[in-house]
């Protein structure tokens, strides 16, 4: 990323009380058969069910006020947790809370509060966006329905969101293909932000951009940080995106958490083989990619992991142990953990190798 993105002003530290507690939580999807697979079945083959473990015991809290940014190659599993955090699909094993609450316990009035406090915006605003709506209609009808404004209110509120997510509201009859991808990015967060949202959930929101627009769209999403208080889990498979905008950073592999750390921690003492081949891509950072291996090979199928450490047959240090035991979360440093035999090595000391 090139252009300038303004740091954010709330440091991790301040941040409040637990928003979102991951506990133990893992997400399975059944594997649809393919032409041939279905073929078989009907002649009464017998078909092993496939199961793709998108993710897998994964923990994380997440504070009132925190950004904390979710990296890793595509199909390790963010989109899956990020929905899950969302509350629009529900996790196969283990519990959300939202605000210390299983969101799966509530009811009515409450189960409607924690849907609307957490918001997701999504990588395509044109898919999420219904192209027969006006943008005014867009904006305005979850608030509405929702009883946050009055029907005589609407135009005001509606303007205000716009104004907000920097669009000029007297574009608020047009329609969405009439807008470019940047301001209709821009249409999903005003539209994001009618319902009041406490939490929002970015899932790689500005991948789609040209660069100089995903800074701008990054400087919103901090602006809109400072002005109402917005805590965010912030999805992106490229590390330089997060770096400006997040306190804490997760790295996630194949459905782990491979490595948790403040955001500068992760940039100037990486602990896992996989963060540090990740670092080596990001195209600015020139030291680290003299120390570090950009990570080699295709990210093996979530549909048969590799035994033990998810990431052996990619990584340059991995050792027996490496392939047949997974490692555990540990803490290497304090508000720093990571999922990496090496650390248990004499000598090592969590220092990068
Ligand atoms: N609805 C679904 N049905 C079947 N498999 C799914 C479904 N959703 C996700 N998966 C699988 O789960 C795994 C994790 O997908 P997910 O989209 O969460 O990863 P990701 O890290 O967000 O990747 P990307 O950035 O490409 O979206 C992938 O193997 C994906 O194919």
């Amino acid at each position: 990323m090139s252009a300038t993105i303004e740091k954010p002003a709330v440091p991790a530290q301040a941040a409040g009380e637990k928003m979102i507690e991951v506990v133990g939580v893992s997400r399975r999807f059944s594997k649809k058969l393919d032409i041939a697979g279905k073929i078989l079945a009907k002649l009464g083959a017998p078909i092993r069910e496939e199961v793709v473990h998108a993710v897998d015991k994964v923990d994380l809290t997440i504070r009132k006020g925190e950004v904390v940014g979710l990296v890793g190659e595509s199909g390790c599993g963010k989109s899956t947790l990020g929905r899950m955090v969302a509350g629009i699909l529900p996790p196969s094993d283990g519990t959300i809370l939202w605000k210390g609450k299983d969101r799966t316990g509530m009811g009515g009035k409450e189960a409607r509060a924690a849907m609307l406090q957490a918001q997701m915006i999504f990588q395509d605003p044109m898919s999420s966006l219904n192209p027969r709506l006006k943008v005014a209609e867009i904006i305005g009808e979850a608030p509405l329905v929702h009883g946050l404004t009055s029907r005589a209110e609407l135009a005001r509120y509606v303007d205000e969101q716009m104004r907000r997510a920097g669009l000029d509201p007297a574009f608020k009859a047009r329609y969405p293909h009439q807008f470019s991808g940047g301001q209709r990015q821009r249409i999903g967060i005003a539209r994001a932000l009618a319902v009041q949202p406490e939490f929002l959930v970015c899932d790689e929101s500005v991948a789609a951009l040209d660069v100089s627009i995903q800074a701008q769209i990054l400087n919103l999403f901090m602006a809109l940080r400072r002005e109402l208080n917005l805590t965010y889990l912030f999805i992106s498979h490229d590390l330089g995106v997060v770096e400006h905008l997040s306190d804490r950073v997760v790295i996630m592999y194949l459905g782990r958490v491979v490595e948790e750390a403040p955001t500068e921690t992760v940039f100037a003492r990486a602990n896992h083989p996989y963060t540090q081949s990740l670092l080596a891509a990001v195209p600015r950072i020139e030291a680290r990619k003299k120390a570090f291996a950009t990570v080699k090979g295709e990210i093996p199928s979530p549909l048969n992991p590799p035994s033990g450490c998810h990431f052996h047959p990619r990584c340059p240090h991995a050792f027996d142990r490496c392939r047949v035991e997974i490692p555990a979360l540990q803490e290497v440093a304090p508000g720093h953990k990571s999922r990496c035999h090496l650390n248990d090595l004499p000598n090592h000391g969590g220092q990068p190798v």
